[in-house]
């Protein structure tokens, strides 16, 4: 198939070297100037794994303006905070039978998404694979070959033989995926999850092991649990597990799959860039209060998020 990334940052560019290095077609288009010019420079980006192994690989991102071919699919990996810009300055190469993928953390994406998009033309998930951007033209995939693993989903609930392609496609690549066939459950799953690991490991500066390793790590993870199911029975959403499993899946991914990793909103905050916590801990308070509940936990934990943001610009 013929996919393009939109968002050649640190996933976007994981997902599309994969892809490529297992027989796909893929282009790489970016709207941060530092990544275009850097790569342009170097002829391509240099990639590690768990820090080892830095090697060179070939390939070319474009800015949206520059454009001007007609892939299968998108896979869609900004910041939520940039997709906006991203979409409209691509706009002009998006045409009707064409596919939008994407697994960005937090919740806001799908509407914005659908602007350009219709629900049946979306796959949306979750990535459980951490990797990280040293810099412009440089990053580094987390984990051992094969481990990571995404959820995907049609935004429509249906599969079609469309999905079925890029479920061989991506399993192809090594990225690890599972079907799913409940759209907000899968994507809530992995919201409750960055509200939790992200925010925490991130305010303290914590790699995942080291905070899961802290005394208080149970009381404070099955509180913010509670909070967001309560949440989720107000909407109407399942999550993929219940309290307990949720639990049992942070306690075994920070320990035992990327204990070493900080997670992505710790890499925006020591960069001193804005956090997408808004979208993660803000959209469970957001939802709850149109329920008329006050997930308070969130919304405090939020609010010492972006205080964290503000301390690392002042000691910088
Ligand atoms: N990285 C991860 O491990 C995972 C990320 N995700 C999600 O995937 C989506 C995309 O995230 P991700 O690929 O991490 O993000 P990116 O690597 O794309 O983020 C990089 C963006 O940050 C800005 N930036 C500015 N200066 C720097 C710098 N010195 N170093 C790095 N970035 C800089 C740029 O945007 P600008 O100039 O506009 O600020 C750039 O486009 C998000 O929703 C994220 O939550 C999901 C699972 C894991
Ligand atoms: C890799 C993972 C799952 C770690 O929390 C993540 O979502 C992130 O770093 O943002």
């Amino acid at each position: 198939m013929h996919y393009a990334v939109l968002g050649s940052g640190a996933m976007g560019l994981r997902y599309g070297i994969l892809l490529q290095q297992s027989g796909q077609q893929v282009d790489f288009i970016d709207t941060w100037k530092d990544q275009v010019e850097t790569i342009a420079k170097q002829g391509g980006v240099y990639v590690s794994r768990d820090g080892q192994n830095r090697h060179f690989v070939s390939l070319k991102v474009c800015y949206p303006e520059d454009y001007q071919d007609t892939p299968d699919a998108f896979i869609i990996f900004t910041k939520q905070m940039g997709l906006q810009e991203m979409l409209d300055r691509s706009c002009h190469f998006f045409h009707k039978n064409q596919y939008a993928i994407t697994c960005m953390n937090g919740m806001g994406h799908i509407e914005k998404i659908n602007q350009y998009f219709d629900p049946d033309k979306v796959i949306a998930g979750t990535a459980m694979i951490g990797t990280v951007l040293n810099g412009a033209g440089d990053i580094d995939f987390i984990g051992k070959k094969g481990t990571g693993t995404i959820n995907l989903v049609n935004q429509t609930e249906k599969d079609t033989k469309f999905t079925d392609q890029v479920m061989a496609e991506f399993a192809k690549a090594g990225l690890g995926p599972t079907l799913t066939h409940n759209f907000m459950g899968t994507l809530m799953t992995k919201v409750i999850y960055n509200s939790i690991v992200n925010t925490l490991c991130s305010m303290y500066q914590l790699k995942e092991g080291e905070f899961i390793s802290s005394p208080n790590a149970k009381k404070l993870i099955t509180r913010l649990i509670d909070e967001a199911f309560h949440v989720c029975d107000l909407a109407n959403i399942k999550p993929l597990n219940n309290r307990d499993e949720e639990f049992e899946m942070i306690v075994h991914a920070t320990r035992d799959v990327t204990p070493l990793h900080y997670p992505s909103m710790y890499q925006d905050i020591s960069k001193n860039r804005p956090t997408e916590v808004d979208y993660i801990n803000g959209y469970i308070y957001k939802l709850g209060k149109k329920y008329g509940y006050n997930a308070q936990a969130h919304d405090f934990l939020r609010d010492l998020v972006h205080l964290a943001e503000h301390a690392e610009k002042v000691a910088q």
